[in-house]
């Protein structure tokens, strides 16, 4: 029986179509019923005022967008300047420990002495004089670890000069102009991207050694290589997993030195070479353990593909043999400085730490199956919306990794640059960018998202970026020195022939048709 339902007089009616009496003329009387309500005044002015009320709200959210693209840019600006702050106090701290140190100079420096450490003193910090850039000339503290009170005495970090590689005496004038306007004509003074020059002032003593973890051959190598290091008197040191490792294995590796907790955040103030033991995973674990300035790393092969180890570990000896000595050819590798935003923040001081990487930060739809949506900004200028699996923002040493598999370009290391790679954009036209080298990126995550996206640094530290959310991205001033076989560019060319095969094609025989003269 059909359910029996109210007029409105709130009498109780059979509906026709609930007992399949509904004919032809009670439909067309219905349908006349609807119109006459649907053009009723009323209902008409309902539906204005709903078009109003959609429109205001989008006024709002766009307010709403505008102010938080306001306070993410007003917050990486104060974290910029807070992070300026503590380096200067740094600066400051450090010149003020500052205490004349009894020098052991090796003997294959006789000429270096003293004098050149007076001379440094007055060159504080890196500065690009005439000659080139100096290195920082730092302390060894006296510091209360265990490991390295063995060595408590002061000693000098070695000191080294940077300086672009000049062919021919007429070229090695060192011009800092980029333009030049001699006699009203434009022209091009300078390039950024000559080959880089490594030369000690003073021996290096101390060496870090890291290693890829798990890895039979690995371990084996690295014991080889300190006993060799330390006939060459040497300080060690390596992670604290590998030291536990070395001495359970035997008490000779006793003197091999290492960090505790914190201790980390002054490893660059000891270490003057970096050596690694294993693929590019491990070249970029080394820079991701220097938040600030890196000492040169030498890179050895222990991996299958090798983009930034160019160095074949049979030949270790030889190689770091001219590696203490010097001169070394550097490919210095422009790092990205990451600021993640958050909408809760309270106060533009409230940014979390900034995270440095060497390849590139990845931001993605992680485990949503919905389509990215970001905002990208360029200084103030709106680049475009990001809708597909997400975007790379990369450095040129970063090229040949994920925002190569994701369609970008590849790109020499000492290009500096930015490059901006959408992963699977939803969208036939969407083509990689290369943007230069002093500008920020702003990716936000608008508050209309329908979910979330992930940032990943180097492949590694997955963090949320909840709708409002925002990564500020510029280069950093820290790169990553990494020593060359031979230089940057036949470095480079050999790892994509060797690394990828790039454009290895059968040549086309001479025995064929040929063009008539
Ligand atoms: N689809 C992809 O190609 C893809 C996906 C995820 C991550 N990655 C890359 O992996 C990197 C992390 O490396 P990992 O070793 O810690 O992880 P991993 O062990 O998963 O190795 C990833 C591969 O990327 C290679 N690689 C790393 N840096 C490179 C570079 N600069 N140029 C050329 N190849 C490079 C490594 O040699 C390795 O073969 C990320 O930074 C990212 O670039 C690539
Ligand atoms: N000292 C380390 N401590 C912890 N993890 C490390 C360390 N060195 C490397 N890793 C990690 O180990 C992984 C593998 O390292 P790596 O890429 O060097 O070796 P691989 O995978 O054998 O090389 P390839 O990718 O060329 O085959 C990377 O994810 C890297 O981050």
């Amino acid at each position: 029986m059909a359910p029996e339902n109210f007029n409105s007089n709130g009498n109780a009616s059979n509906l026709p179509w609930e007992n399949g009496s509904l004919d032809s003329l009670s439909l067309a009387n219905s349908k006349k019923a609807v119109m006459e309500i649907i053009e009723q005044p009323l209902v008409q002015g309902i539906e204005d005022h709903l078009v109003e009320f959609s429109e205001a709200m989008r006024t709002v959210s766009k307010a709403l967008r505008r102010a938080a693209e306001g306070k993410a840019s007003a917050q990486a600006e104060a974290s910029e300047w807070k992070r300026k702050y503590e380096l200067e106090r740094q600066r400051n701290l450090q010149l003020e420990n500052k205490v004349p140190a009894s020098v052991d100079l090796k003997d294959n420096f006789p000429e270096k002495k003293v004098e050149n450490f007076k001379r440094m003193d007055e060159q504080s910090q890196i500065c690009s004089g005439k000659n080139g850039i100096y290195s920082h000339e730092v302390l060894r503290d006296n510091e209360n670890n265990s490991y390295s009170n063995i060595h408590s005495k002061l000693i000098r970090k070695a000191s080294f000069k940077l300086h672009w590689c000049c062919k021919g005496e007429k070229n090695d004038q060192h011009k800092h102009d980029v333009v030049s306007f001699e006699k009203g004509n434009i022209t091009t003074a300078e390039r950024s991207s000559k080959q880089i020059c490594l030369k000690w002032e003073s021996p290096p003593q101390t060496v870090l050694i890291l290693t890829k973890p798990n890895s039979v051959s690995v371990k084996f190598l690295c014991a080889e290589m300190i006993r060799w290091l330390k006939e060459k008197k040497l300080n060690i040191y390596v992670e604290p997993r590998v030291r536990t490792d070395l001495v359970t294995e035997s008490p000779f590796f006793n003197f091999v030195q290492t960090w505790k907790d914190d201790g980390i955040l002054l490893l660059h103030e000891k270490i003057d070479l970096v050596v690694t033991l294993g693929g590019d995973g491990t070249v970029l674990w080394a820079a991701s353990m220097f938040k600030g300035p890196v000492p040169p790393i030498v890179p050895f092969s222990l991996g299958s593909l090798g983009f930034m180890t160019p160095f074949h570990s049979q030949h270790y000896r030889e190689c770091l043999k001219s590696m203490l000595q010097g001169p070394i050819s550097i490919t210095l590798r422009h790092r990205l400085q990451c600021h993640v935003i958050r909408e809760a923040a309270k106060t533009e001081y409230e940014t979390e730490e900034p995270i440095l990487v060497l390849n590139e930060v990845t931001i993605d739809r992680g485990i949503s199956s919905f389509l990215t949506n970001l905002e990208c900004y360029c200084d103030n200028s709106f680049v475009t919306c990001v809708q597909g699996d997400g975007l790379i923002l990369s450095t040129t040493s970063g090229s040949t990794a994920y925002s190569l598999a994701a369609g970008g370009s590849m790109v020499h290391p000492q290009v500096p640059g930015i490059l901006f790679t959408p992963i699977c954009p939803h969208s036939l036209s969407f083509r990689p960018l290369i943007l230069p080298e002093y500008v920020t990126l702003r990716i936000q995550v608008p508050f209309n998202s329908r979910g979330h996206a992930w940032a990943s640094f180097d492949g590694k530290d997955r963090k949320q970026l909840a709708p409002g959310d925002a990564l500020v991205c510029s280069m950093s001033i820290w790169p990553v020195p990494t020593a060359c076989q031979g230089d940057s560019t036949n470095d480079f060319l050999h790892s994509i022939h060797e690394g990828l095969h790039w454009n290895l094609r059968k040549t086309q025989s001479f025995d064929g048709p040929r063009e008539s003269s």
